[in-house]
Formats: structure tokens, C-alpha cells, sequence
């Protein structure tokens, strides 16, 4: 089974206008709540492709509720640690241009006994997980080493871990050894503070960041496509031309093939064709953190993988 861990849970609120504009009311019919924070999302799409999980993380207050019951509409299985405060709201506003705004909240503050619950409850299931995808921001009250610990209790079991974070939460993690993590371009910019423009810059910052504990490194890029470095290969992933309707999701969705085709042991260029295939769909289709398993099909045969 995947466990999918969203400490930083969120509500979603997608909104479509015309066009975003300063200092005027705008009102819309084209709206949508949906259960986030990059984990949710992923466990939506890792339910889509058919496969078992375990959502959990912290949920807290009406918002968390609302997280709660549409996850067990979905028939997503979960075990969220129940906190004081209130889960955040994030949201996304987007044109007719497909330009967006992104707000989101940082989140609510977690407690000493509340981590520890989180804690003690993951260290007990983790023999039922056969992968550990792990992604998003932290809330408050939890310190940066907080995924570090997490990835410690799954490495510990021989799991595979896929982290998908940035900043201090990702320069900590590392150092426990996730099996893949899955940067965008700004957020390995950042952590090596300096810009990927092409292959050879990607293959150093790589290298860099293997040597500081990472095992893969799957740079998503967007409509570019995606390199992945292994200990001795550079691939790169091509992808088609398509519309989009709404990009937010889509590294989530690429973090749920991965774990997917983990679970489903296919080989490596299966594995990236797959992953990507499920951005892709996610990218065409207006809805945040989901793909249709025939989109994927098709976007699957039309990707090309290269080793470098
Ligand atoms: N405009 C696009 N056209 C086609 N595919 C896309 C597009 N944007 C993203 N994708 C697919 O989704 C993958 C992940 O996208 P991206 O690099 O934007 O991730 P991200 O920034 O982590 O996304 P998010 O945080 O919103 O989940 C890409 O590698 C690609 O396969
Ligand atoms: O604050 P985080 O956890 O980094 O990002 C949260 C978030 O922007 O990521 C998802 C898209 O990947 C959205 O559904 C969600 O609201």
C-alpha cells in the first residue's frame, strides 16, 4: 500500500474570471472547493489510477471536516491526526488566458502533543506501506528536520520515500535518504542558488544535491517535460504540446505515478513516461489534482524518454 503524508492539508478554492483586475468587485459562477495541499492531491490521483493508500497528516476545524468527508466520498482510505487548530485554505485564480494567482496560506500551528501523536501513529502502520510519498510545505509549530524524521522512520523499514518540498524542509529531508525527491525549477534554483538553463547545469546541481543525501532527483519543468537523475543516468523526458486548462496539480500528479509505478514495478522508462503522462492529464483538465486514466493512455504513448 502507498501512504500519502499531507502535514500541510488545505482547501482548495479554485475561481475562473475573465480577467484578473485590481480594485473592482468580480463575481463568478465558475468556482470549486477541493480537498488539497500537494498530499491530498496526490492521494486523489494515486485512488484515479486505481491503487490502495493511506491519506494521512493533520487535519483541524470545519475545514479539516471538509477534507475528511471528501476523501471518504472518493473512498480514499485515511488516518489524519486531528489538531486544534484550523486547516488552511489556498487559493488559485485564474483567467481567460489561463494566467493565475496563487495565495496561499501558511497554515496552522501544530503542537508538541499533536506531533508526537502523528508520530507514534505513522511508526505504527509503517509496515503496512510498501511507498511513503511526502509533500508539501510545513505548518507552523513543526520544525524544518520534521520530514528528516518521518523519512528516518521509513528508511529505517527499508520503505521507499518520495519527498516533494522545498527550502529548509527539503535541505533537511535529504539528509535522511528519500528514494526520489521531485523539485520544480524555482525549487531547485533555490536550494542550490543558481539558475538550471540547460542539461549540464542540471547534471551539477544534481550531483550536488545526490551528495547532500538524495537518491533520484526528478526536475519537473513544466511543459517541458522532466530530466531524472539516477546514481548514473541523466533522462530526459519529452512531452506533447497540449491546451491546459489548470497546471495546479500536476507535479502532485507526477509524484503519484512515481509512487504508482513504484508499487507496480515498472522499469524506469515506464515509470517516467507514466508519471508524466499523469501531469500531462492533469494540465489538460480543469480541475485541480486529478487526471483521466484514458487521457493518461494517451499521453502516455506520445512521451519520449531519452538517456542522456
Ligand atoms: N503546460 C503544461 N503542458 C503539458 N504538461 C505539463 C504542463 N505543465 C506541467 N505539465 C506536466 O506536469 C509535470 C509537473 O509540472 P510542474 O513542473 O509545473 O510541477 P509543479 O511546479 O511541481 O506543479 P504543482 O506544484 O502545481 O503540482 C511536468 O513535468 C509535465 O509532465
Ligand atoms: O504550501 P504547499 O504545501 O507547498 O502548496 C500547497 C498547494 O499550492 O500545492 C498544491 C499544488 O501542488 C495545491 O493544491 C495547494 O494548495
Amino acid at each position: 500500500m502507498i501512504a500519502t503524508v499531507t502535514l500541510n492539508t488545505s482547501v482548495d478554492r479554485r475561481y475562473n474570471v475573465s480577467e484578473i483586475k485590481k480594485n473592482t468587485v468580480q463575481r463568478t459562477n465558475d468556482y470549486q472547493a477541493t480537498a488539497g495541499g500537494k498530499g491530498i492531491n496526490v492521494s486523489r490521483v494515486i485512488k484515479l489510477l486505481d491503487q490502495e493508500l493511506l491519506a494521512m497528516g493533520f487535519i483541524g476545524g470545519f475545514s479539516g471536516n471538509f477534507i475528511f468527508n471528501e476523501l471518504e466520498k472518493s473512498n480514499i482510505k485515511s488516518d489524519f491526526t486531528r489538531i486544534k487548530a484550523a486547516t488552511r485554505t489556498c487559493l488559485n485564480i485564474i483567467d481567460e488566458n489561463n494566467d493565475s494567482i496563487e495565495i496561499l496560506e501558511n497554515g496552522p500551528k501544530i503542537t508538541e502533543a499533536e506531533k508526537r501523536r502523528f508520530l507514534d501513529n505513522f511508526e505504527s502502520k509503517i509496515k503496512e506501506f510498501e511507498v511513503i510519498t511526502i509533500s508539501g510545505s510545513l505548518p507552523a509549530g513543526l520544525e524544518n528536520d520534521f520530514y528528516q524524521k518521518i523519512i528516518q522512520i521509513a528508511k529505517m523499514k527499508n520503505k521507499a520515500v518520495i519527498l516533494d518540498t522545498s527550502g529548509k524542509a527539503l535541505i533537511a529531508g535529504l539528509k535522511a535518504g528519500p528514494d526520489i525527491i521531485k523539485p520544480n525549477k524555482n525549487e531547485i534554483e533555490a536550494l542550490i542558488g543558481s539558475s538550471i538553463d540547460n542539461e549540464k547545469d542540471f547534471l551539477k546541481a544534481g550531483k550536488k544535491i545526490q551528495s547532500m543525501g538524495a537518491k533520484d532527483i526528478a526536475l519537473t519543468l513544466g511543459e517541458n517535460g522532466m530530466y531524472y537523475l539516477t546514481e548514473d543516468i541523466l533522462y530526459k523526458v519529452e512531452i506533447p504540446k497540449v491546451d491546459t486548462a489548470n497546471v495546479t496539480g500536476s507535479g502532485d500528479s507526477v509524484t503519484a505515478g512515481l509512487a504508482v509505478a513504484i508499487t507496480e514495478k515498472m522499469n524506469i522508462e515506464k515509470m517516467l513516461k507514466f508519471a508524466n503522462a499523469c501531469g500531462v492529464a492533469n494540465a489538460v483538465d480543469k480541475k485541480t489534482g486529478y487526471i483521466n486514466q484514458k487521457k493518461v493512455e494517451k499521453y502516455f504513448k506520445k512521451i519520449k524518454v531519452s538517456k542522456i
